[in-house]
């Protein structure tokens, strides 16, 4: 049986966005050509996409590192930069997504179903893009943004019709090992198996899984022995066989005992999912009661003795033996009457295909507090704030003083006035730390910026403001006999 990993950690990150490109339409005789800079292309997208041929997350515990392509920069002559191109990663049915902090992101069931796990950063415009009557032909182009990254925990839950309960050493990996081609490890001591392994079982007409899920014992509920691992792995198992060592040599347990003590946990237990499979409780399951080891003559005196009691709950009851295997066949039917008469009563899920993204932050808003390390600072939070942020060559006063424009519109302005800031004060979006400088000091509308040139923002990096300052100062005076 090859290896079963039900859970690991992966780190994905998305494809960054091309930069746009600034360029001037250049054509013989024809000296004033408008902008014709293309937009980069927006990065790739990684996706966890179910694929019900791919049955274990094995491959991304040799390879936890995933990256989608990167965006193409845009060129002159309105070439657009090509999309990069999105990563798809295959993952079993039953996969769930939770975040490095064990918080479900989605619960991925039914073949085609999509997770975005990381969305690839928006190409920048080019020049041809922003150019506007105001500004009809702007110098510079946005930058592409960086890609998402993030880690990711997966996690497998068996989809399997029958479920195996049992103590340690029961018999589970014995009896799915004479029911199915599955080579699971049978060992006499308890723990044997550390991860549930699935055989698939064929009678007559019927096939359907069995998952030999490994030992439970008191407590497992509130994660003791190898506890929730294991109990997670039945939420979505149509039907629950309790498997009961017959012939245990512990004198403290019996079938009935045994069964009570996992009965107990099973209820304690509480799914991580929500009861939205079309299974129900797992108290709900229907239960099958396998009494095995019948070959050890204790163990049929035994079964005789607990047999009636048992009946009294109504669930059909086997006598088997996995190793001489005896009562096999009668338990085979049984379950595929059991699974055939489950899955006529809850029909099969439909594929969902549908796409399942990140729940949406809300990108309209931003916040605007006072910067804890800067005594007079102020700290800007938000979505769109910090793209902006990101998509500004620095280097370029043009596109910074697009910036300006675009934060002031925001509000972003308004709001520094609001909380009593006072010019010169440093301002933090996202990376980039600058001297905030009031335009409307009289209240008068910020005029539109010019090109080449803007006095509101300059990159800062904290030192100096007042050097700065009179830096600034010698720009304008300097600005002010500029033709423009
Ligand atoms: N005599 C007898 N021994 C059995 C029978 N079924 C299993 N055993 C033995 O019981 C021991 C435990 O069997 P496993 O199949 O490994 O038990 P398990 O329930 O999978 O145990 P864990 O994986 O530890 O939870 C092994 O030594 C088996 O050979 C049976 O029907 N009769
Ligand atoms: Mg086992």
């Amino acid at each position: 049986m090859s290896r079963f990993v039900d859970r690991v950690t992966i780190h994905v990150s998305a494809g960054n966005g091309g930069h746009g490109c600034s360029s001037v339409h250049r054509e013989k005789f024809k000296p004033l050509g408008g902008p014709d800079g293309g937009n980069g292309g927006n990065g790739g997208n990684v996706l966890l996409v179910v694929d019900p041929q791919v049955h274990t997350l094995l491959d991304f515990h040799f390879r936890p590192h995933a990256k989608a392509g990167n965006g193409s920069p845009g060129q002159g002559d309105n070439r657009d930069g090509a999309t990069g191109e999105d990563l798809v990663l295959k993952v079993p049915d039953g996969t769930v997504v939770l975040d490095a902090d064990g918080s479900i992101l989605a619960d991925l069931v039914g073949a085609g179903t999509t997770f975005e796990a990381a969305q690839g950063g928006r190409g920048g415009l080019g020049n041809a893009s922003l150019a506007s009557r105001a500004r009809k032909a702007p110098g510079f182009a946005l930058l592409g943004e960086e890609g998402k990254e993030r880690d990711l925990v997966l996690e497998l839950k068996s989809v399997a019709d029958v479920g195996l309960v049992g103590f340690p050493s029961a018999g589970k990996s014995s009896l799915v090992s004479v029911l199915s081609a599955a080579k699971p490890k049978i060992a006499d001591y308890p723990f044997t198996t550390l991860a549930p392994n699935l055989g698939v079982v064929q009678s007559a007409g019927d096939v359907f899984t069995i998952a030999d899920v490994p030992g439970l014992i008191p407590g497992a509920s509130t994660g003791r022995g190898l506890g929730l691992d294991f109990l997670r792995h039945l939420e979505r198992c149509a039907v629950l066989a309790h498997v009961v060592d017959c012939a245990t040599l512990e004198s403290d347990r019996d079938p009935i005992s045994d069964i009570d003590a996992l009965e107990a946990e099973l209820a304690a237990y509480q799914p991580a999912l929500d009861a939205d499979h079309g299974l129900g409780d797992l108290a709900e399951r229907p239960r099958i009661i396998i009494l095995n080891k019948i070959d050890v003559p204790e163990g049929a005196e035994l079964a005789d003795i607990v047999e009636p009691e048992l009946a009294k709950r109504g669930w059909p009851i086997f006598r088997i033996s996995a190793v001489s295997r005896e009562g096999l066949r009668e338990l085979t039917f049984a379950l595929a009457k059991m699974v055939r008469e489950y899955r006529e009563a809850h029909p099969k899920q439909q594929a969902r295909r549908a796409v399942i993204r990140p729940k949406a932050v809300d990108e309209t808003g931003f916040t605007v507090i006072p910067d804890p390390d800067e005594p007079g600072g102020f700290i800007v939070r938000g979505t769109r704030p910090e793209r902006w942020i990101a998509q500004t060559a620095f280097d370029n006063d043009e596109a910074v003083g697009y910036l300006a424009d675009r934060l002031n519109r925001l509000g972003v302005e308004d709001e520094l006035v609001k909380q009593g800031a006072q010019p010169g004060a440093p301002v933090t979006i996202g990376a980039v730390t600058f001297d905030w400088e009031p335009m409307t000091p009289m209240g008068d509308d910020v005029p539109i910026t010019g090109r080449g040139t803007d006095i509101r923002l300059d990159r800062n990096d904290r030192a100096g403001a007042a050097e700065r300052k009179e830096q600034r100062r010698l720009r304008r005076a300097e600005r002010h006999g500029d033709v423009e």
